[in-house]
């Protein structure tokens, strides 16, 4: 996720890469950050705190305690912190770093790569309105930003942080019926993606609802209604909201550990 959202935000023109520094525990990762995204690594975390006016925690919600202690001393007083970390509530970043500190809690998605990602975002009590700001412009550059209340950061993980898998997913699968019906692989795949991206693109900017707009594929006794009718035998709508519980609940539980 550091890397999309590093090479998202130098492709938007908001940071060079110079201005970048990442870090991992493994060299391997620190070597394809460096060749994704053009900028410099560096394994020591309190060196990097030490000269950081913002710092992105994106390591996985069981190695974050580690990752803070290892800036807590070292970062300056007035740095932004952002952390994409599931499940993890400002107030247990607050515990780790100090409770006068910025902190930011934000749900990206990986198309920030390409700047059409999903942000929801959350502010802790200390940031103030020109970092808020920023932070809004910041993720805004590499797609959709949304400010919530913390409660509902775990429901974005759910819907738009896990949503581009499920569409992956279904681009898959939509593929794969195309093939059996003897249409070449590279070809289905693109029909599949192509088809998802028109469909979403009408959803934004028609305005129209979603209902609607698929009612206006089914012709009377046509095609589209067949498909349909086995997408709804098969529980396809059940099956997509219980993905979205199901993952909400599981970010509120890895916040636990
Ligand atoms: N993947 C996604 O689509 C999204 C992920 N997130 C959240 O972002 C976070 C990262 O996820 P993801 O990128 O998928 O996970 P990855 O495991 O791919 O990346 C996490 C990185 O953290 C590094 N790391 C672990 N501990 C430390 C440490 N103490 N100091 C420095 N670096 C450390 C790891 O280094 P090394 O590789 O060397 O072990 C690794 O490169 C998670 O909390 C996830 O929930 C949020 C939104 C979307
Ligand atoms: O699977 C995960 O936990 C992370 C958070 C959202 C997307 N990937």
């Amino acid at each position: 996720m550091a890397t999309a959202l590093a090479l998202g935000w130098i492709r938007a023109g908001f940071f060079k890469p110079s201005q970048i520094v990442g870090s991992s525990r493994t060299e391997r990762s620190r070597k394809k950050f460096e060749q994704g995204t053009g900028s410099k690594t560096s394994h020591d975390n309190a060196k990097i705190a030490r000269t950081s006016d913002l710092l992105v925690l994106s390591v996985k919600p069981k190695f974050l305690a580690d990752a803070m202690d290892s800036i807590r001393e070292s970062l300056k007083p007035e740095a932004l912190i952002v952390s994409v970390v599931a499940g993890v509530p400002i107030s247990k970043i607050a515990e780790g770093l100090g409770d006068k500190r910025a902190i930011v809690r934000v749900m990206p998605n990986t198309p920030c790569l390409v700047g059409q990602g999903v942000s929801g975002i959350a502010f802790g009590p200390h940031v103030s309105d020109g970092f808020q700001q920023l932070i809004y412009q910041l993720f805004s550059s590499v797609g959709m930003a949304n400010v919530v209340p913390e409660n509902l950061i775990d429901a974005v993980n759910g819907i738009s942080g896990c949503g581009p898998a499920y569409a992956f997913l279904m681009i898959e699968a939509l593929a794969d019926g195309a093939v059996k019906m003897g249409i070449a692989r590279d070809m289905a795949i693109s029909m599949a993606a192509q088809t998802l991206l028109g469909a979403s693109k009408m959803v934004l900017e028609t305005q129209q609802h979603p209902a609607a707009l698929k009612d206006a594929v089914c012709s009377p006794a046509g095609t589209t209604i067949a498909g349909i009718h086995e997408l709804e035998k098969a529980g396809v709508r059940a099956a997509l909201m219980n993905a979205v519980q199901a993952a909400t609940h599981r970010a509120h539980e890895l916040g636990k550990q």
